[in-house]
This record gives C-alpha cells, sequence and structure tokens, in this order.
C-alpha cells in the first residue's frame, strides 16, 4: 500500500507547505502543515478558543462517528521560533493521499499562541519526526507515518517541496523521477528524535568545498535553511550589498544581485541550492531577506524548506537513514 498527497506553498513567500488531510467519519478536511521537525498531530478544533480559530478549518471529534477521547491524554508544544499550543487527545482515523490509519490521535488545540491564530493558512500542523519526540502524556502518542509505516509497501517517505508550485508528500514508495540526480543515503542519529544527520563540507558558488562538520535536521516545518554563523557570513561575504540588518535580525542584500549557489555535502555527494532559492523575499523596497540565515548557536542546524526546495528528500524509518537527491 502506498499514498501521495499533494502540497503547496502557502503564500507568495514559500513560507510554509500545506496539504489537506481528512480525519473523522464523514471526513473532515484541514490545511495541515507537514513538520518533519516534530511529533505531534495537532489540529484547531471545536475546543479553541472562538476567537483564536477565527478563519482556520477546524475539526469537530462531536459530528465524527470514529472519533474516541482519550481519557486523561493531554499535549503541550513548544516550537524552536516560540510558537505554541496544547490541549486533549482524540483518536480518530486520519487519511492522508488515499491511506488511512484509524486509532491515530489527534490532538486538539485548547490554547493556542499569536503566531497560529495569525497564521490562517493552515488549521495545524502533522508532525512527521520520531516517535520519541511526542510531547502526549502521560502516553506518548505515534505520529501518523510511524502508524502507517508498517502497512505500507516500504517505510518510508518522500518530500517535494517547490517554489511557488506544487509538490508531493508519497507514502511508501519513492518516485525517483521527482529527482534529476541519484539518491544519496547517509545515517541519522535518532537521540534527539529528528532526522538528524551530518553534513562534511559546504561550498559557496563555485568556489571550492570546505570542510565543515554541520550537525543538522532535515525539517520541513522551518522555512529558511540556518547554519552555523561561519558559514553564513562566508556565503554574504561573497554577497557584495549584504549586511546583517539588526531590525530584520538577520542578513538582507538588494534584491537584483545574482546571488551565488550554495552546496553542501551528503556522504560522498553534493546538493546544491541554486542562488534564486536564497533571494527569499523582499522585505521593503529594493531590500532582500535571504534564505540562508544563522542557527544561532543553538547546538544543531536546520536544513529547512529552502534546502528541501533543492531536493527529493527520502525518510527511510526502515533503515534509520535519510537520503538527498538534487532536482
Ligand atoms: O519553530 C520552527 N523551527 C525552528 C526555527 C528556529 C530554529 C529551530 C527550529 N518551526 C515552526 C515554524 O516556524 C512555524 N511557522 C508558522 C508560520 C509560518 C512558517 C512556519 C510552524 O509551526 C511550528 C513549526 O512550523
Amino acid at each position: 500500500q502506498t499514498g501521495s498527497a499533494p502540497n503547496h506553498p502557502s503564500d507568495s513567500e514559500d513560507d510554509e507547505y500545506i496539504t489537506n488531510v481528512s480525519i473523522g467519519t464523514p471526513a473532515q478536511v484541514l490545511p495541515l502543515d507537514f513538520d518533519t521537525g516534530s511529533s505531534d498531530l495537532w489540529v484547531f478544533s471545536s475546543e479553541t478558543p472562538s476567537s483564536s480559530a477565527r478563519g482556520h478549518t477546524i475539526y469537530t471529534p462531536s459530528k465524527s462517528s470514529t472519533s474516541k477521547k482519550v481519557s486523561g491524554a493531554s499535549w503541550s508544544i513548544t516550537y524552536g521560533d516560540n510558537s505554541s499550543s496544547s490541549g486533549d487527545v482524540y483518536t480518530d482515523t486520519v487519511t492522508i493521499g488515499g491511506f488511512s490509519v484509524t486509532g491515530q490521535a489527534v490532538e486538539s488545540a485548547t490554547k493556542v499562541s499569536t503566531q497560529f491564530v495569525q497564521d490562517t493558512s493552515n488549521s495545524g500542523l502533522v508532525g512527521l519526526a520520531l516517535d520519541s519526540g511526542n510531547t502526549v502524556k502521560p502516553t506518548k502518542q505515534k505520529t501518523w507515518f510511524s502508524n502507517a509505516s508498517s502497512h505500507l509497501a516500504q517505510p518510508v517517505f518522500t518530500a517535494d517541496l517547490n517554489h511557488q508550485a506544487d509538490g508531493s508528500y508519497n507514502f511508501g514508495f519513492i518516485d525517483t523521477t521527482l529527482a534529476s540526480g541519484p539518491i544519496t543515503y547517509v545515517p541519522i542519529s535518532t537521540g534527539n528524535g529528528f532526522w538528524e544527520f551530518t553534513s562534511a563540507s559546504y561550498a559557496i558558488g563555485g568556489g571550492s568545498s570546505k570542510k565543515h562538520s554541520t550537525d543538522g535536521i532535515a525539517d520541513t516545518g522551518t522555512t529558511l535553511l540556518l547554519l552555523d554563523d561561519t558559514i553564513v557570513d562566508a556565503y554574504y561575504n561573497q554577497v557584495e550589498s549584504a549586511q546583517y540588518d539588526d531590525s530584520q535580525e538577520g542578513y538582507t542584500f538588494d534584491c537584483s544581485e545574482d546571488l551565488p549557489s550554495f552546496s553542501f555535502a551528503v556522504g560522498s555527494s553534493t546538493i546544491t541550492v541554486p542562488g534564486s532559492l536564497i533571494n527569499f523575499a523582499p522585505v521593503d523596497g529594493n531590500t532582500c531577506f535571504g534564505g540562508l540565515q544563522s542557527d544561532d548557536g543553538i547546538g544543531i542546524s536546520i536544513f529547512g524548506d529552502v534546502a528541501i526546495k533543492a531536493a527529493l528528500v527520502v525518510f527511510d524509518l526502515g533503515n534509520k537513514r535519510l537520503g538527498w537527491a538534487q532536482k
């Protein structure tokens, strides 16, 4: 068995990627943000304060004949950008790309932070990181992919994200026609609950490869590519009009600049992010904000959507490995 669901950018900046998910019986369809950087499936619901839920599609468990409340269970999550949500827990049938999981934990939000209230492009998140990162207490719940994996043809899923265009999340199979190059696999370390891997070097434009060990995660829920300061400073050193803009909290540059590409090693291969994807978004007038920014020394780097857009990424739970193929 397999599943295949389209995704699309939420706005003109590719801030996030949205996929429609069916929950309950009859199906309630919600636009959700698939996040390989977290492990909770949570939704705006009939239990979310109306003032917070305004503009969002909600899940109403009482209208689903297959919903069951998980007695005594609660959840609470804070993301790296300090957005947060919390609530209680139901199980219900959740269908993604035609593949149904029965008894999936659907975490209903009774509280959401302002970032989520204001982001009306999504009605919640589908966490696709490892089960160990799930926040439900007293009994941790499994992700949709974890529940699906034993029934899928292969315990894998792929992310195909594109700039201002539709892409896909495929489950149980790898469509290699989505890529232009071969898939290179690297092992993941599972200790932190992420799809975490190490990249040994990087290159800027046509420059030579620089040895630099990056411990990072493949994170579809983060918009940008966030790397160590030394790499980021070296990159913008090659961009004549670039400066660090304290008000924007990142590097900006003249929108007319022809930005160099950025390449990172994946095993013995490399993935190249074209400069066009690093010219991320206008901030005002002729000033643009970079899609490569600092990881602020948080101790881990984040290969977010700006990096993933350049590749087909294979999340291989069966072999505990990540695959990257140039697109
Ligand atoms: O907090 C992170 N990432 C961290 C960034 C800093 C460094 C550590 C990782 N990802 C979040 C993301 O920003 C949210 N956001 C909503 C608005 C549109 C853009 C997406 C969305 O909600 C949770 C998750 O996805």
